[in-house]
């Protein structure tokens, strides 16, 4: 196996070489139905609408001699010969044969005119002044302007001069090019297809086994540390690694022959035996399948092979016809057997041991928590923000047959992969931002019920409230549609190409205009670089070399959060002034050490500082040199991991103490209003659940008073004593 070391391995997945070629006939930048408004909004937008005019500057020292060239010319006459040039078909014909068409050429052309008529006409070039004078005179004719005027032109506008390259560099229209080294290997493809539960990933993962190298692709972090650690209790060494995380079976200076990671991290310079795609549906995704792309087309082993859902056996086939590369596949049948209930869960006294409830966000998972707690039931509780250690503690108490805990309660985060001891999983809607769930979601999310080898191997589907049971019965019927078209996203090479034909453009602007000109073929669309884009503006204004720029702008932040956003600014202008971005450094922006959670604020404080504290972890995997304390952040992220337990689960006890158990009436009514507000939240359509604080969710979504609860805490309090 040949292994890159260290750091460049990681790098490695960010400099994909760009072969592309020009000659195919591309429909012009496909997007999925985006959910985002913001996205569409944006995708839209042309390149004449992004691309800035720049001031062409006049000669600072007039020809000698001018006056008698010009003769009798002057702003009137050029005005009148201007108009004219501009009124001539043919000047517009051959303004649109150099890329100029209606919209640029109205911009172009009053920029011309402005400086063909400055105050000083001794400023103009004098070849443009002695054709002016020609055409006054009537010696010439106005369309002879039309060299000044594309000159011009190009000037204003310089990416004209490269429209032919942009376009080029921007053609994502052949990405299996863009992988020499798995292109010089004849890979042998394998699916294993079939529904959830079937031993798909099992018998891929008893190749990965065998084989004397190889790499397992995971959709999260905690799916590829399971693999990484069954693989190494199996005694086979395997390393893991994910954004922010590097773990070695031996050492550093002893990588293993075995490696887990997430599909983000799958270098293609890595040749192996073995590559495992896992979830190879998600190339669908609109938002991360073009990591799902890049490993199927740039995987660089002698085996592939793919576990997912059928659907996405025709769009692979697709994808590796151009390469010659065919597709074995293997099905399997669902090894233990799922139903749906007959009847909905209705009432939390009809919860059992081994149910689930699905929710899909974070207001939802607290407002069952709240009353399962009501009911006696303490639940474990998973949602897509919580840290690692938090969420593997609780899946650990979940499946342990000896906890007293019983019940999960999860967001759709468990939806992949996962071995849950699962008997029934309820849905506690059947709608996820506003929209249906679409039946290959419904699908994966019943899937973790009964799961094979568990303690509950039939498994059963079911509702929370009685109207939803039909919903989803018709949503669990319907056939998934093939994939039609798959994520991909530009490279760093591609974007560093872009910015070398236009050097003055910022990285936002080149982000910009690289979606507007690039081109993708029917079987691809671009996955939304909102997220991207949303980091580059902030830090836009600091001067860092655009690999560093990029490379911060591929975080996984959320910049929803003020005081992250600030922090991540920090970090750059730091990095920016060469000044390593030291642990005292970090420690003393976060005011540490941090005080236990007893408000909702400080949750909220401790939240914000472990998604930091992740920050600077993903920064120091790709910058050790510059973020040189990676060690000491991770014992501090350990530290603030217990906290956020430890709060959040002090924070379900406050809410806990429910309006039935006081016998105090103010007590009563305002935990009342507070429950009531949840109800109707929980009920309303469900936001994204995407990184956002718990404060912010029960703020901001159920419009919940931080008043209120510090009221309720006081009364509390005063209860007590
Ligand atoms: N042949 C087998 N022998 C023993 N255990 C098996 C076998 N096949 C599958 N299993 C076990 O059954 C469970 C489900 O298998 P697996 O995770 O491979 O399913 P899957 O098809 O990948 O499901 P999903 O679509 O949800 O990812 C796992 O715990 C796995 O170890
Ligand atoms: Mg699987």
């Amino acid at each position: 196996m040949q292994r890159v070391p260290g750091v460049l391995r990681i790098l490695g997945s960010f400099t994909q070489r760009c072969t592309a070629s020009s000659t195919s006939t591309p429909s012009r930048f496909q997007t999925m139905n985006s959910r985002r408004k913001r996205n569409s909004v944006r995708k839209a937008a042309t390149i004449e609408d992004l691309v800035e005019p720049r001031k062409v500057k006049h000669v600072t020292q007039a020809a000698a001699g001018m006056e008698e060239w010009i003769g009798a010319l002057n702003n009137t006459n050029i005005h009148m010969s201007l108009d004219e040039f501009m009124r001539r078909p043919m000047v517009r014909q051959l303004a649109k044969e150099n890329g100029i068409n209606d919209k640029l050429f109205m911009r172009s052309f009053k920029s011309f005119r402005e400086y063909c008529t400055p105050d000083d006409l001794s400023s103009v070039d004098p070849a443009l002044l002695i054709l002016l004078s020609d055409i006054s005179k009537g010696v010439k004719d106005c369309e002879m302007l039309y060299p000044f005027f594309l000159d011009h032109s190009k000037q204003v506008f310089p990416h004209l001069e490269a429209m032919d390259d942009l376009r080029i560099i921007s053609d994502l229209t052949r990405p299996h090019n863009w992988y020499p080294e798995a292109r010089s290997i004849t890979r042998k493809i394998f699916f294993h297809a079939g529904p959830t539960n079937s031993g798909k990933t099992y018998h891929a993962l008893k190749r990965f086994g065998e084989a004397k190298s190889a790499v397992f692709c995971g959709p999260l972090k905690l799916l590829a540390s399971e693999v990484f650690t069954r693989t190494n209790a199996l005694g086979i060494p395997c390393d893991l690694v994910t954004g922010e995380e590097r773990r070695f079976a031996k050492d550093n200076h002893h990588p293993s022959q075995h490696l887990s990671s997430t599909v983000e991290m799958l270098s293609t310079q890595m040749r192996v035996e073995v590559v495992v795609i896992d979830e190879i549906q998600m190339l669908r995704d609109e938002q991360r399948g073009w990591a799902w792309t890049r490993a199927l087309l740039g995987a660089a082993a002698d085996e592939i092979h793919l576990c997912g859902e059928p659907a996405a056996i025709d769009i692979v086939k697709k994808l590796l016809e151009p390469i010659g590369e065919t597709v074995e596949i293997r099905y399997y049948d669902r090894k233990s057997p799922l139903t749906i209930a007959d009847k909905a869960i209705e009432s939390y006294s009809n919860i059992e041991p081994g149910d689930c409830i699905v929710c899909f966000s974070k207001k939802a998972v607290f407002f069952n928590s709240k009353k399962l707690e009501e009911n006696g039931i303490k639940p474990a509780v998973i949602y897509g923000d919580l840290p690692p250690g938090t969420k593997l503690a609780q899946a650990a108490k979940f499946n342990d047959p000896d906890d007293e805990c019983n019940v999960l309660v999860a967001t759709d985060a468990i939806g992949m992969g996962l071995n849950l001891n699962i008997r029934r999983v309820i849905f506690n809607s059947c709608t996820r931002q506003t929209e249906l769930l679409p039946t290959y979601a419904a699908l994966q999310i019943a899937g973790r019920a009964g799961r094979f080898g568990t303690a509950y191997a039939n498994g059963v589907a079911t509702t929370m409230r009685k109207e939803d049971l039909g919903t989803l019965k018709t949503i669990l019927a319907e056939k998934v549609e093939p994939i039609a078209n798959v994520g991909i996203a530009p490279t760093y090479d591609q974007i560093e190409t872009f910015s070398f034909h236009l050097p003055q453009a910022s990285f936002v602007r080149l982000l910009d205009l690289f979606v507007s000109v690039c081109s993708v073929s029917d079987h691809f669309f671009i996955c939304t670089v909102y997220d991207m884009r949303e980091l580059a503006v902030l830090i836009d204004q600091v001067p860092l070399p655009l690999k560093v720029r990029y490379t911060f702008c591929t975080s996984p932040l959320n910049t929803d959060d003020k005081r992250t956003a600030a922090v991540f600014v920090k970090m750059a202008r730091r990095f920016a002034t060469g000044q390593a971005l030291t642990y005292e450094w970090l420690m003393d922006m976060l005011e540490w050490p941090p005080k236990p959670a007893s408000t909702l604020s400080e949750l909220s404080l401790l939240e914000q500082n472990y998604e930091i504290l992740d920050q600077y972890m993903w920064l120091s995997m790709r910058f050790p040199d510059m973020l040189p304390d990676e060690p000491r952040v991770r014992e501090a992220s350990k530290i603030l991991d217990t906290m956020i337990q430890e709060g959040v689960e002090g924070f379900m006890s406050l809410l806990a103490i429910g309006s039935s158990e006081s016998s105090d009436p103010k007590i009563r009514k305002t935990t009342k209003s507070l429950e009531e507000k949840l109800i109707k939240s929980s009920e309303k359509s469900e936001t994204p659940a995407k990184k956002s604080s718990i404060l912010e969710a029960l703020l901001k979504r159920a419009d919940i008073s931080e008043e209120d609860l510090e009221q309720l805490r006081e009364e509390l309090n005063k209860k007590k004593k």
